[in-house]
């Protein structure tokens, strides 16, 4: 079930869309501004915004990033309102909703925004094999442990349980534990109260609250520091959690599902991880195959990208030419799924012709891992050029963090979003850099169809 809000008057058209929304199963509040907007956001957690253009955008695109509550803003307006569109986009909105609102347009966001709504592709007996047991176990309340290599699919493991749950009509939450500092990590899972400390400007509830009645998913757990791995063991025992500079424990009622791509047996026998927690999580354990040991998926995973990316870049349907198919069969997948991901995308993109040829399917080969790098490194697509630090000693830092963030872009095909996340920056300390960029005279890549007239892959002016 989507969790929706909607800032606006529900009087005229977002009321429409409001009604389209809850029939098609989405749980909706709504608030009159973007400041009560942000109250709701910080105490209940969403899982789409959908704002009025005659709201601030901005502000609360910037509130949510300074606050680190992750959660896509769509912006709507009047249909030729066409400045406004743009206007917001720039603020950072994901993408605009026209009004009226058309009925398949929200289904399509509402889907997006839930995941991955269609359930994971599969068609090796390895997969299959992992995907009847998480069909077996998920009406059961226990643990899970998912383990796996990054990339792997764990994520879209634990909401294909989630949604074979009796908790199927909760929330399902997910907190990536290796993505924030101690402190923080603290106060995304449990909540505090106003003045816990110093930035606490409002109270907010944590995932734990935010899940209650659903599923928690703490992605790469291994990563977590031993004091909260207490905490965590506490909340599943007593079922009971306290917000930081909270007056009493608040109950809630949450499925805990755990994914790491670490072997948590060795991070226990290392004395990293509690024993005890490592016994809690692991009543039930799903691995699930690196890619490369289930290659009858490999295909079907690509053709389900393939058709996402066409429809959402406004592009044919195209098949893959038979050279295409045995590039995808032959390469190794050190990325996993992710890289298939990453790699069909820009085959999508860069095709030509009736069907997509093996010139579009660019295999990176691996750079070797620094000693003790962490795992995740591995899933994303690695740069065309590899290159050592030890050869970047000279240089400046910041025309590193220039040829950086611009090979990034060119291998995202001019993708900020994508080029983003790759590069973990906020879309808008990205848009700044370039216009820095572009200030100083650097060409700037830009994504095709964004500036037609334009030579791909770089335009001076974007
Ligand atoms: N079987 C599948 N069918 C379709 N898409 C998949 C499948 N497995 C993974 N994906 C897609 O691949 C990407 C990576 O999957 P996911 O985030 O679940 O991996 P993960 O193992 O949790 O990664 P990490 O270890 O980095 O947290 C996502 O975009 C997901 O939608």
């Amino acid at each position: 079930m989507t969790r929706l809000l909607i800032i606006g008057s529900l009087e005229a058209e977002l009321g429409h869309a409001a009604r389209i929304a809850t029939s098609r199963g989405a749980r909706l509040r709504q608030a009159d501004g973007v400041t009560s907007g942000m109250a709701l956001a910080r105490s209940e957690g969403f899982d789409l915004i959908l704002c009025d253009v005659l709201h601030d955008v901005s502000w609360l695109v910037s509130s949510l990033e300074a606050e680190r509550i992750a959660c896509p803003v769509v912006a709507c307006g009047r249909n030729a309102d066409a400045a406004a569109a743009v206007r917001a986009i720039q603020a950072g909105a994901k993408e605009f909703l026209p009004l009226p609102p058309d009925a398949e347009l929200i289904a399509a966001m509402l889907q997006a925004a839930a995941g991955e709504a269609e359930g994971p592709v599969h068609r090796d007996p390895a997969m299959a094999a992992v995907l009847r047991r998480a069909e077996g176990v998920a009406r059961a309340e226990a643990s899970v442990l998912i383990t796996g290599e990054s990339g792997t699919g764990k994520e879209v493991l634990a909401r294909y349980i989630h949604a074979h749950s009796r908790r199927a009509n909760g929330p399902f939450v997910a907190l990536n534990c290796a993505a924030l500092p101690e402190a923080l990590l603290e106060s995304e899972l449990f909540g505090h109260e106003k003045g816990a400390f110093s930035g606490a400007v409002a109270a907010r509830r944590g995932k734990f609250e935010q899940a209650d009645g659903g599923t928690l998913l703490l992605d790469e757990i291994g990563e977590m520091d031993p004091r909260l791995q207490a905490k965590i063991l506490r909340a599943l025992q007593e079922r009971e959690i306290d917000r930081l500079g909270g007056a009493g424990p608040v109950r809630v009622d949450v499925r805990i599902l755990a994914a790491t791509n670490r072997d948590l047996a060795a991070e226990v026998a290392a004395g990293r991880f509690r024993e005890d927690l490592f016994f809690r999580l692991n009543v039930v354990a799903l691995r699930i195959p690196a890619l490369r040991d289930r290659p009858d998926d490999i295909l079907p995973i690509a053709e389900r990208f393939a058709r996402r990316y066409a429809e959402a870049n406004g592009l044919p349907l195209r098949r893959f030419a038979a050279a295409a198919r045995a590039a995808l069969l032959s390469h190794s997948w050190p990325g996993n799924v992710r890289e298939l991901e990453n790699t069909v995308h820009r085959a999508v993109l860069l095709a030509e012709g009736e069907e997509i040829g093996a010139e579009a399917v660019e295999l990176h080969v691996p750079v070797p891992r620094a000693p003790g790098a962490a795992q995740a490194s591995m899933a994303e697509p690695q740069p065309a050029r590899p290159i050592g630090v030890a050869a970047l000693v000279g240089r400046r830092m910041e025309d590193v963090e220039r040829d950086l963030i611009l090979e990034t872009l060119t291998h995202c095909l001019g993708n900020r979003t994508r080029a983003a996340e790759i590069l973990g920056i906020s879309i808008r300390t990205l848009r700044n850099k370039l216009h820095e960029y572009r200030a100083a005279g650097t060409p700037v890549p830009v994504a095709p169809g964004q500036m037609p007239v334009a030579p791909f892959p770089y335009a001076a002016m974007g």
